[in-house]
């Protein structure tokens, strides 16, 4: 919808109104058409400003009508009707300008942009492209090397750099429409030919296939198999080598392939997914809707290692003041030391002053006392962990949050340590964690929904995309990583290298393959946790390294290379070698196929043939599969959340929607009949073992994932 008020005699206002983003719904999109020609046919209004209610001018295309049929006017027409105008047409932007939002500011003669608000095309990030025009507009603008820049990545940019770049014409700090007014009044008997983005020619670079060669190149390396960046540079180069007509054409063209790509589909369906991770629920029934989290003003870390320090980085950042404790005396001062370090270089970055003021340091963890929540980063070690949680509890105020960053270990063992359990949960997060965006809040059954509020709302204050999960070894994402990492090991066994499966992987669009991520994460830390197991020892009875734990398969590969002292990129030597110690240069390692040939060797097994096809499933559907019983187990509230926990976490290709939405993208049916192929080859390996809950949803008709919630709630009450 949009609304129409004559102000100051002669100026025609239209309002966008459509919250909570004045998104370009069918209803928004006949609002403007209606109302253009209303303006335009009013003798006594000379000129249009174009707004949107409550300070935000348009948030582009309603993402949610691309799933079905399009009705309204279409948006092409609609902005070329507004640039052909006889009468002059500001847009005034407040808040933000994005997509169809931003088209629809380039069909406008002028653009007044409040200082505050951020424009930007991020179609890409939708599997698309900026297909109402912006393709086509934007370059003959601001032209052709600014514009791959915005359309290609889909950054949003402020005000100030988008008028840099002549995107808009004045910016101000007072209220835009009025300014937009007074503006539209100024303009309203100026010519309007010299104002129609359209008919610009677009202003190239001389050595313009050079750049578009070399962008081209830039985007397919980091596109990781995505289309839409791809054809975001196509159309680019349509509008620099073609007649505005034509580089429509071609706009359209491309715009249809992507839009009817699965692509486009996965991220659309992540874009929600993202946003539906905040509406948590727990099995108890409580929600974000009903729980209110408590403010938290000052925090505590406990433990300044790897995690420990990007965590305090984290929180300062967002302008928490911080107590960071470390008990050893060296470790603290070079903690201090790499914490300021960070913290100047992010300054740089984002050219602000550097929060060094916002952190206390310390040594004893008495200093600890007055802080609203405290987040423990010792060492994994549950005993420690445990002796620290005591103290704490000790230590604080009764109504003190205490939080575990672990990555695995049970959360109810460290709230029994404590006065009020209820306060206790863990914060998982991913290093480097003043950079990575994702956090695991995991509640175990004594933690209260303030604690998840509290927790989860922290999470998005200091950047982070927060999914409550349940109380289970491994939460979700390193719960459905060890079926990964074992069928990669097993692939070995079998006569794969790690070069290859990892090569599978990553054109699939892993940032980074099984192998290659292990030796970057270090294989020494699950060696140490499989150690503590029980696991990694060898045979009491033979002495001989086993491949067979209480009647499961198990492979022995990694301990035997921890063995060798090959932890990975930090020895220079792992799944593969590096020049050096700490190298990031991955090169295939001879010492390692005969390692393998000799293993397979001894343990009497015979190198097959492995393609593809059967990394990938036995890799992924493993996965996936392990997926489907921490719904059951309700461990996740739905699949969004392990989609949103593997994307951001565990660098699932987002153009592929994340493992549940790939299952589903696949066909349910597909997954459950190759698992069942592959545990009837493979009866050792338990996770092979299809899950009933995807049992019951091929029973079910493979309904789409929107509607998976409704068979887990029904599968969960027959429990
Ligand atoms: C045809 C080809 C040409 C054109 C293509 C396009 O324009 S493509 C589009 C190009 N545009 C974009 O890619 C912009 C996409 N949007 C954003 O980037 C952000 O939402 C934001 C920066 C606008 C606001 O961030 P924030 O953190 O303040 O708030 P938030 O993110 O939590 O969102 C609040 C609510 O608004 C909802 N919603 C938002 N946008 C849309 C939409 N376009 N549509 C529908 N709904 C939308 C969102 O789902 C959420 O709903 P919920 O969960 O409450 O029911």
């Amino acid at each position: 919808m949009a609304q129409y008020t004559r102000v100051s005699g002669s100026v025609g206002l239209i309002t966008l109104q459509s919250p909570p983003v004045n998104a370009l719904s069918a209803a928004v999109r006949q609002g403007i058409v209606d109302l253009m020609q209303r303006a335009l046919s009013e003798p006594e209004v000379k000129s249009v400003v174009i707004c949107g209610q409550n300070g935000i001018f348009c948030g582009g295309a309603d993402i949610k009508e691309f799933g079905g049929q399009m009705s309204g006017p279409p948006l092409i027409p609609m902005i070329h009707a507004i640039e052909a105008a006889s009468k002059p047409v500001v847009a005034a932007i407040e808040g933000i300008a994005l997509g169809g939002g931003l088209e629809l500011a380039l069909g406008c003669h002028y653009r007044i942009a409040h200082s505050k608000a951020k424009v930007g095309l991020p179609e890409v990030t939708l599997g698309l492209l900026p297909g109402a025009g912006g393709s086509q507009r934007l370059p003959r603008l601001i032209g052709v090397p600014a514009a791959l820049d915005l359309i290609t990545t889909g950054r949003h940019v402020t005000a100030a750099e988008a008028l840099k770049f002549g995107l808009v014409d004045q910016i101000t700090d007072h209220n835009t429409v009025n300014v937009a007014v007074k503006f539209a009044q100024r303009v309203t008997d100026q010519p309007l030919d010299a104002r129609r983005i359209s008919t610009y020619p677009c202003l190239c670079p001389p050595d313009v296939d050079v750049l578009f060669e070399e962008v081209m190149q830039s985007v397919r390396r980091t596109a990781r198999g995505a289309i839409a960046p791809i054809a975001c540079v196509q159309a680019v180069r349509a509008a620099a080598t073609l007649p505005y007509n034509q580089g429509m054409e071609r706009e359209r063209e491309l715009l249809a392939t992507l839009f009817t790509s699965g692509q486009a589909h996965a991220l659309q369906y992540f874009f929600f997914a993202q946003r539906a991770v905040g509406r948590w629920s727990m099995p108890s029934g409580a929600r974000w809707d009903t729980s209110k989290p408590r403010p938290v003003h000052k925090a505590a870390v406990i433990g300044l290692g790897t995690m420990g320090r990007g965590i305090t980085v984290a929180l300062a950042q967002a302008g928490f003041s911080v107590v960071a404790v470390e008990t050893q005396e060296k470790q603290l001062m070079e903690a201090k030391q790499a914490i300021s370090g960070m913290l100047e270089r992010g300054a740089k970055r984002r050219g602000v002053a550097p929060a060094l003021d916002k952190i206390n340091y310390g040594r004893n963890i008495q200093s600890v006392a007055d802080v609203d929540l405290v987040i423990e980063a010792v060492f994994e070690d549950m005993a420690l962990k445990k002796k620290v949680f005591q103290q704490l509890s000790a230590v604080c105020k009764p109504s003190t949050f205490l939080c575990s960053n672990t990555s695995g270990l049970d959360i109810d063992q460290l709230a029994c340590q404590t006065r009020n359990p209820e306060l206790v949960v863990g914060m998982h997060f991913f290093a480097p964690a003043h950079v990575m965006k994702l956090l695991e809040v995991v509640y175990g059954p004594k933690s209260s929904p303030l604690a998840v509020a509290t927790a989860m709302q922290l999470g998005k204050k200091i950047g982070k995309v927060s999914v409550a999960v349940g109380n289970c070894r491994g939460f979700v994402g390193n719960r459905m990583l060890k079926p990964y990492l074992e069928q990669a090991l097993f692939l070995l066994e079998e006569g794969a290298t790690p070069e290859f499966v990892d090569q599978v992987l990553e054109e699939f669009g892993f940032a980074m393959g099984v192998f290659r991520m292990s030796d970057l994460s270090g294989l020494d830390v699950g060696w140490k946790v499989r150690m503590a197991d029980g696991l990694a020892m060898p045979d009491s009875t033979t002495g001989q390294p086993t491949r067979l734990r209480q009647g499961r398969r198990y492979s022995p590969l990694g301990d035997l290379l921890c063995e060798q002292r090959r932890f990975g990129q930090k020895t220079g030597r792992g799944w593969y070698q590096y020049d050096k110690p700490g190298s990031q240069v991955a090169k295939p390692d001879p010492w390692l196929h005969r390692f393998l040939d000799e293993y397979r060797a001894r343990h009497a097994l015979v190198a097959h043939r492995i393609d593809h096809q059967e990394v990938l499933e036995r890799c992924l559907y493993s996965m996936i599969n392990e997926g489907f019983r921490i719904l059951e187990d309700g461990i996740a509230a739905g699949p969004e959340d392990i989609d949103v926990i593997y994307v951001f976490g565990y660098s699932w290709p987002r153009h592929r929607g994340g493992p549940m939405f790939y299952a589903a993208t696949v066909g349910l049916n597909k997954v459950l009949e190759r698992l069942e192929h592959y545990y009837q080859a493979h009866p050792d390996v338990p996770s092979l073992q299809p899950c009933p809950l995807l049992r019951k949803l091929v029973a079910s008709g493979s309904p789409p994932i929107q509607k998976w919630r409704e068979v887990i709630k029904k599968v969960r009450s027959q429990l």
